[in-house]
């Protein structure tokens, strides 16, 4: 499913009613209808509650009204709260402000027919509370009386639906420009916008309903739209086939180097992970004891190891010659960073040209040399976390966090591919950029990250390109972890390679 920004809709807008001929006002009373609608499907029966709806003057303010208007359909108990400024409403929400009206709506304008303390009480008292104060038209921060209902709201009120996005909300990034609506229902219109899905817009958007309000779909299905949330869909058109005949080379192999005296666990996992997803041959390059822990826990992989406590140049003859019969390495978690394991790291990354995937130490390894990137003759995954990447491009964290614009500048500028960690998982090429919204807390453990980029390098190896595989990994590492019906955050990583099968067996359910 795509994604857009505020940019993006408002083109999408634009042609909809200059190429298709549906005007803004047909697009705002369907808009305001399947509000309703949601709310039908959330609340049921919409008779027995009193709903209090908050408009602004824009035009998220007149899908408001249309939403008061229809909820007087099935009960009196509406009232409308004008935020705003009934000179600059535009002339759809002035319509709608007239029709509601017209049918004996109660529409009070905050200041001038309300104080904010009897605002205050009515927000105790209504069960429903519509947010039709800001949409995708909001500007700078939010300051002054509309920053107080925000509080109001957010302190009061029982159950909070908001019409296009939560008030306040950044669309193209999700931070709060000073304050937003924390909502429990959000319903958008034609396709989710960015704050929808990234933190922290995407709590404040509580569920998420994409409603179709009409625009024709040749807008919203768009190739230049680049943007896509990972699927079960998208993922199970990605996956390769299981052919009945055939043999272990059939589903690629794969080369792990990985591991360190002191992290001897990150090999196994990844190696273990790679397998899961179903590559028919796994090999672990690693340093001593990862090679005897690898093989007590599965003993199908194919082992070398050294017996010096880390990867330094002296071990590439071993690893070129190995690599030979390879068709993807791994590279990179649990190295630890040394001069030699740096030197070592970036003479592989020079001179092996097989699809790569650079996770952990491996990141860390070439942090200060980032133009060994462009001297890559193979296509290359990094897998950072956000303090990774945040060391790669050499900015804080805070400014790392969800930027999926410089997640797009990165790939671009350095011909690879990225994958930031998160709560939300960032993948892009530069051209295109995928989000991955599968997960929960018990991914946040030592170990998690090695066996997403072992899943993803056995996906690699069974024929998919590196962009596909990262995100079906991602999608399938998140819901592998989802599939843990224990209590969240008890997950041992060990037991997320077990559920691997469960997830995939998930992905390729019908229905
Ligand atoms: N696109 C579509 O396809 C469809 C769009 N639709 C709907 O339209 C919405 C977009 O409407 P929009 O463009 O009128 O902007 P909107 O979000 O109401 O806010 C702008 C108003 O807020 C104000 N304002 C801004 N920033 C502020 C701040 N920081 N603090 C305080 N005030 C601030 C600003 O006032 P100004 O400052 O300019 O006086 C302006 O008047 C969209 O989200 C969806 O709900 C649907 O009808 C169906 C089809
Ligand atoms: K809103």
């Amino acid at each position: 499913m795509k994604v857009l920004t505020a940019h993006q809709m408002k083109e999408i807008d634009r042609l909809t009613s200059e190429r298709f001929l549906i005007s803004p006002e047909i697009l705002m009373e369907r808009a305001g209808l399947s509000v309703v609608l949601a709310l039908q499907s959330e609340l049921k029966d919409l008779s027995k509650k009193s709903f209090l709806v908050l408009c602004g003057h824009g035009n998220n303010g007149g899908d408001g009204l249309v939403v008061a208007r229809i909820l007087h359909q099935y009960t009196d108990e509406v009232v409308t709260v004008v935020v705003g400024d009934k000179t600059k409403m535009s002339s759809e929400t002035l319509a709608n402000f007239k029709r509601l009206k017209a049918i004996g709506g109660i529409i009070k304008f905050l200041n001038e027919d309300l104080s904010l303390d009897e605002l205050v009480q009515m927000v105790k008292n209504y069960d429903v509370v519509i947010d039709a104060l800001l949409g995708i038209g909001i500007k700078g921060s939010v300051q002054g009386i509309l920053a107080q209902v925000i509080d109001v709201v957010n302190l009061y009120a029982r159950y909070v639906v908001s019409v296009d996005l939560p008030s306040g909300l950044d669309t193209d990034t999700g931070k709060v420009l000073g304050k937003a609506i924390k909502a429990d229902l959000t319903v958008t219109f034609g396709l989710p916008k960015l704050c929808h899905i990234l933190f922290p817009g995407r709590e404040l958007t509580g569920i998420l309903k994409v409603a179709d309000i009409g625009i024709p779909k040749i807008l919203l299905n768009a190739d230049e739209i680049k943007r896509n949330i990972v699927t079960k869909d998208l993922v199970l058109s990605s996956l390769p086939k299981r052919i009945k005949d055939s043999h272990k080379g059939s589903y690629g192999k794969v080369l792990v180097i990985a591991g360190s005296k002191n992290y001897p666990g990150a090999a196994v996992l990844t190696s273990i992970a790679a397998y899961r997803v179903g590559s028919g041959y796994v090999q672990l390059v690693t340093c001593k004891p990862a090679d005897e822990i690898a093989l007590v826990r599965e003993p199908s992989l194919i082992v070398r190891g050294f017996e010096q406590e880390f990867f330094t140049p002296s071990c590439l003859p071993t690893v070129f010659e190995v690599a030979k019969n390879s068709k993807v390495v791994v590279l990179g978690p649990g190295l630890t960073q040394s001069d030699q394991t740096r030197e070592f790291v970036l003479q592989l990354l020079k001179e092996l040209d097989l699809p790569m995937i650079i996770d952990a130490d491996g990141l860390n390894n070439i942090a200060e040399n980032l133009d060994v990137l462009f001297q890559r003759k193979g296509p290359t995954l990094l897998t950072p976390h956000f303090g990774e990447f945040a060391r790669l491009v050499k900015l804080p964290i805070e400014a790392v966090k969800y930027n999926y614009s410089l997640v797009e500048e990165f790939s671009k500028k350095y011909g690879v591919i990225t994958l930031l960690k998160g709560a939300t998982t960032i993948i892009s090429n530069g051209e295109s950029t995928y989000f991955n919204l599968m997960g929960n807390t018990s991914l946040a453990k030592a170990g998690s990250g090695d066996v997403l980029a072992g899943m993803i390098g056995g996906l690699a190896a069974q024929g998919l390109d590196l962009l596909s595989a990262a995100f079906c990994g991602a999608y399938l590492h998140g819901l592998a972890a989802e599939m843990y019906n224990l209590k969240e955050g008890t997950m041992l990583t060990s037991e997320l390679l077990d559920l691997i099968p469960k997830a995939m067996e998930e992905v390729c359910k019908v229905g």
